[in-house]
């Protein structure tokens, strides 16, 4: 045997030279063109939005890259506050506690927005039902509170907007213009989602149907032209069926004579409290029927019965009147149910809590639930429930009947319509809700046209250059082939 030694023609000094020259030219050209072009570091803008809802007031902070506030999807929730204490609508006797009440989430606010951005932050506060409802009652109520919330907030470095009452068709189009913009819908003209909120004082169903065009009812009717492409959307909101002004109703249903105690199937059994008759009928949703001569309080006592519940609650619903070809409730107008929809706010904690979520289960399914947790005992409901509210946990019963019954009954959602539901509380880390949209609107931040395509994405950009730079010394390695050491055929011996 004999040792061979062949002789790589890449080691010779020429080759090895030119390589290295190459790949240093390569990463040189590399880096310049990546470290030119790169993003300049991230810049953010903020914004805060006031959600004065009937049952408590949140503050968000969104936040979104300065230099795209036209790009979909990029306006983000950073931060969320809950409001200690009730509404501002409950505050009417005294306003400037409303204001006040403010303070501790507003001044969390100063702290998140970096203070540089402060000044050029825009502030709104959006009062919805509880406050429509306040202005019904008492209207300079309503504004002393509005009056005293807004010199609160006037007091913050931020770039104050106003604070007002939304309607009920805003509240309804902004919370569909939110749950969309997040599922990144608007920009690439997709299919919609339709949106459902149940609050505490009005509930609000919003979503595109082929079929309506406004013009049979044109106060249900909100166009949009975003992104270059054309909205015609069904909106409506129903004052008083919000989830806690709707169990108004169905108590004020069952204390007609002005007797002194009830026996209510929408609470477990067990359960008994005191309740104020004119404390339960000071609400313009069933004022005009507080019984005469009534005592001053009743006491409810659980029956725990969800059939004979969903028959008190289906009647505070009026399905008689309808003047268009067809109605939801109460004579109001509803196209064709269509597509997806996105239900939040109390849908959302209402059926979490009692694992109903799923909706590919038969609705048969839904109501045999409903029918053992109304049926069981309330001390049995406390004990496997020791960290839930109590005010909320007596609440269960009543909630999953009257949601059931307004999904089905009100608004006509079937077996195949339901399971088109989702049960949402966030949308990639943004809480559903009108607030998002509303800002959006407000700030100019959906175009009606679609933005110019834009460039080459950076990555595309890099990758580029560094195929480019690649091929070119490849290119030029073989141009030098003249030069390349000739590779006998034969391994030489030595
Ligand atoms: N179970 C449960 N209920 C909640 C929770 N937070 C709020 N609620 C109740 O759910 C209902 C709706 O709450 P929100 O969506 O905040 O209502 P809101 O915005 O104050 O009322 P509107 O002005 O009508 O929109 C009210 O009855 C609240 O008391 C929660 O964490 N769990
Ligand atoms: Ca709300």
């Amino acid at each position: 045997m004999s040792a061979m030694k062949e002789k790589n023609p890449w080691q010779t000094p020429v080759t090895i030279i030119i390589t290295v020259i190459g790949v240093i030219a390569i990463v040189a050209l590399v880096t310049v063109a990546v470290l030119q072009n790169r993003p300049l570091p991230q810049k953010y803008k903020y914004g805060i939005v006031l959600d004065a809802g009937s049952s408590h007031t949140a503050l968000y902070i969104y936040e979104w890259p300065a230099e795209k506030d036209n790009n979909t999807g990029r306006v983000e929730q950073t931060h969320s506050c809950k409001v200690k204490g009730p509404g501002i609508s409950s505050y009417a006797h005294d306003p400037l506690k409303a204001g006040e009440s403010l303070r501790v989430c507003m001044q969390e606010a100063e702290q998140r927005v970096p203070g540089k951005r402060h000044q050029e932050t825009p502030l709104y506060l959006g009062a919805t039902a509880g406050m429509r409802l306040l202005n019904i009652e008492n209207s300079s109520a309503s504004d002393e509170v509005l009056k005293a919330v807004e010199s609160a907030l006037q007091k913050f470095p931020f770039s104050y907007q106003g604070a007002r009452i939304l309607s009920g068709q805003e509240e309804g189009a902004f919370g569909w213009v939110t749950v969309n913009y997040l599922d990144d819908r608007l920009t690439q003209g997709l299919d919609t989602t339709g949106a459902l909120d149940l609050g505490g004082a009005s509930t609000q169903i919003s979503f595109v149907s082929e079929k309506f065009d406004g013009s049979e009812s044109p106060s249900n009717s909100v166009t949009f032209r975003l992104y270059g492409n054309d909205y015609n959307l069904y909106t409506h909101s129903f004052l008083c069926y919000g989830k806690d002004q709707a169990l108004r109703m169905t108590l004020a249903q069952q204390t007609q004579s002005g007797q002194a105690s009830i026996l209510d199937p929408c609470f477990n059994t067990g359960y008994t409290v005191m309740k104020n008759y004119s404390v339960l009928y000071d609400s313009p949703c069933v004022s005009d029927r507080k019984p005469q001569n009534a005592p001053a309080t009743f006491n409810q006592t659980g029956k725990g019965n969800f059939t004979e519940c969903q028959e008190v609650v289906k009647s505070v619903f009026n399905f008689t009147h309808c003047k268009y070809s067809q109605c939801s409730f109460n004579g109001v107008f509803q196209p064709l149910l269509q597509g997806p929809f996105g239900a939040f706010s109390a849908y959302y904690f209402v059926m979490n809590f009692l694992n109903l979520t799923d909706t590919s289960i038969p609705l048969k399914a839904v109501e045999d639930k409903l029918n053992s947790f109304c049926s069981t005992p309330w001390n049995q409901i406390k004990q496997q429930h020791p960290d839930v509210k109590v005010k909320y946990l007596a609440e269960y019963c009543f909630s999953g009947t009257y949601i059931l019954t307004l999904l089905t009954e009100g608004y006509k959602f079937d077996q195949t319509s339901y399971s088109n539901i989702k049960f949402i509380k966030k949308i990639k880390g943004s809480d559903a809700g009108w607030t998002l949209g509303y800002m959006l609107n407000l700030t100019n931040m959906i175009p009606a046209e679609a933005p110019d395509s834009p460039p080459l994405p950076h990555a595309g950009y890099v990758s580029i250059v560094t195929i480019m730079a690649v091929l070119l010394f490849i290119l030029f390695i073989v141009s030098l082939r003249p030069l390349w050491p000739r590779c006998s055929k034969q391994p030489q011996i030595v």
